[in-house]
């Protein structure tokens, strides 16, 4: 697919430097065109491998960083399923993202309104916006292909107007999430996912190179007018037959 860069390293600890200088990179030049620089997060198996690489960086800046997330599960902000209570205790408190910058879910509101209060937050922060248009998102994929709480066969798959939907019935669990929809995914300026281990291996292979079965939801993010990015160390790529870059053979991210 033009413009899809694959990405392999050898392992997850060697992908997780790149990872964030991607991050930097794209948050300096957003900031040097834009004056700020806007980031949505997932949660799972990102949280650890951002946390311990962003404070790492010898001078980050986070001061004109907003961060929102690309889902969220709808459980209290201390709760261990909590991708912001996650990310407050591991990466917040270690890097200066001002607090007005990082845009939550209000945890305590049923579903449906939670999803609408989160847009409402997102739509502020992206007044000239009909989608907001994030200069970056990271992505993860789970063995089932979902990406964002947008699950293989789900109705939310479809959804074309609203920019965060509610689920209730999210076949991981917690069942009750808010999330990102397609339109807002593909309108970014960049769309990273990471993707790391063996488990991911038989369904990467399905999303990046096709195959007779339905087209898994992380296979439907393909960015209008963006960069598309996926990070994987080998154990993923271990059935990938299409070509791909290795760090040694000189990939600028
Ligand atoms: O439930 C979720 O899972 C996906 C994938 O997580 P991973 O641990 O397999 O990388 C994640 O991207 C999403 O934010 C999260 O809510």
């Amino acid at each position: 697919m033009a413009g899809r860069r694959v990405v392999v390293f050898p392992s997850a600890a060697e992908l997780g430097p790149a990872l964030a200088h991607l991050v930097t990179a794209r948050a300096d030049k957003a900031i040097a065109s834009r004056g700020r620089f806007t980031l949505g997060l997932s949660g799972g198996s990102l949280v650890s491998m951002l946390s311990k690489e962003l404070p790492a960086l010898p001078e980050l800046d986070c001061s004109k960083w907003v961060v929102g997330f690309c889902d969220e599960r709808l459980v209290s902000f201390d709760h261990p399923e909590s991708t912001y209570g996650l990310y407050k205790s591991q990466l917040f408190s270690k890097v200066n993202i001002p607090d007005s910058g990082i845009l939550t879910i209000d945890s305590t509101l049923p579903v449906d309104e939670c999803a609408e209060d989160y847009t409402r937050k997102l739509k502020e922060a992206f007044p000239d916006d009909d989608f907001p248009v994030f200069d970056l998102l990271l992505l993860g994929m789970g063995p089932d292909g979902h990406t964002c709480s947008l699950f293989p066969d789900h109705p939310l798959l479809e959804e074309k107007k609203k920019v965060v939907a509610p689920i209730s019935d999210s076949p991981k669990p917690p069942p009750q999430r808010v999330t990102m929809t397609f339109p807002v995914v593909n309108s970014a300026r960049c769309v990273a996912f990471v993707s790391t281990g063996g488990s991911k291996a038989a369904v990467l292979k399905e999303v990046l190179e096709g195959g007779e079965g339905p087209v898994f939801p992380a296979a439907r993010v393909v960015p209008t007018g963006g960069e598309l990015f996926w990070l994987v160390d080998d154990p993923a790529a271990a059935s990938l037959t299409i070509q791909v870059e290795r760090p040694g053979s000189g990939a600028k991210l």
